[in-house]
């Protein structure tokens, strides 16, 4: 099988400063980790144009990414951003549908969607985040709410929409809670949607990189990276100390 390049992408959420972008932009270039995967940063939206200027400055491979944006173009919808400005502001990869969107601000699989397709029809790349609560995960429903999560995508866009994204599997339980998905089950759960893509676009499955999130950290992010499904990782908390974040991407080139 093809070695997929690794991903590691930072998802600041609603923290960072400046001085943070400096600190890890800093140590990024002294590791070299950004010239072996693709290293991702996704600050608050008042950060992107800082850390595109850093990370042209730097000569860094870093790839800026979105943490969100409006699925329209334009309007009156004060404190949203479109796509276009988020390009505008030099971000090439847009995350969509992180389980923070979907249940604190209500976005549902469909919106979800449109900004997944959005995104691609301006040339940034959907990091499409997909997970189930802890109740479904209880009940067995995990298989049929990914199931779903993923159909969405396909039912707007096609089967072409598929092919150029990430998915980022993020179990809602493990996100922010120190209680990562096991190994074992993660890996499956990676199959499970390596599998589903296999069925509708066999080329596709092999090339795309699915993505772990969920209390990854120094500690746990080997055993994670060596499961022959997971091609990365989407770091939260982690990401905001600079020598974890590291660590992180180091382990992404060993395992
Ligand atoms: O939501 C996440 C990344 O998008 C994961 O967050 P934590 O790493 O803090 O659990």
């Amino acid at each position: 099988m093809t070695r997929r390049k690794p991903v590691v992408a930072a998802n600041w959420k609603m923290n960072g400063s400046r001085h943070l972008v400096d600190s890890l932009l800093q140590q990024i270039k002294q590791s070299g980790v950004d010239q072996q995967l693709d290293v991702v940063l996704s600050p608050p939206a008042t950060l992107y144009s800082y850390v595109d200027d850093a990370i042209k400055q730097l000569e860094l491979n870093v790839i800026l990414a979105a943490q969100n944006i409006n699925e329209l173009d334009s309007g009156a919808y004060t404190g949203e951003i479109s796509a276009h400005l988020a390009k505008e502001s030099g971000c090439k990869w847009v995350i969509c549908g992180h389980s923070e969107r979907r249940s604190l601000f209500n976005e549902s699989s469909k919106v979800t969607a449109q900004k997944f397709i959005k995104a691609q029809s301006l040339g940034m790349k959907p990091v499409l985040c997909v997970g189930e609560t802890t109740e479904e995960h209880e009940q067995g429903k995990t298989y049929s709410r990914l199931t779903a999560q993923i159909e969405t995508i396909l039912h707007l866009g096609g089967i072409d929409a598929i092919k150029d994204c990430i998915i980022a599997y993020e179990p809602i339980w493990a996100v922010g809670t120190g209680k990562p998905a096991s190994p074992k089950l993660a890996q499956e759960v990676h199959r499970f949607i390596r599998g589903m893509i296999s069925a509708i676009c066999p080329e596709t499955a092999q090339s795309i990189r699915i993505l772990y999130g969920g209390s990854v950290t120094p500690d746990n992010v080997d055993s994670m990276f060596k499961q022959p499904d997971i091609d990365g990782g989407l770091i939260g908390g982690a990401s905001l100390v600079p020598e974890k974040f590291i660590k992180i991407c180091q382990a992404a080139l060993v395992n």
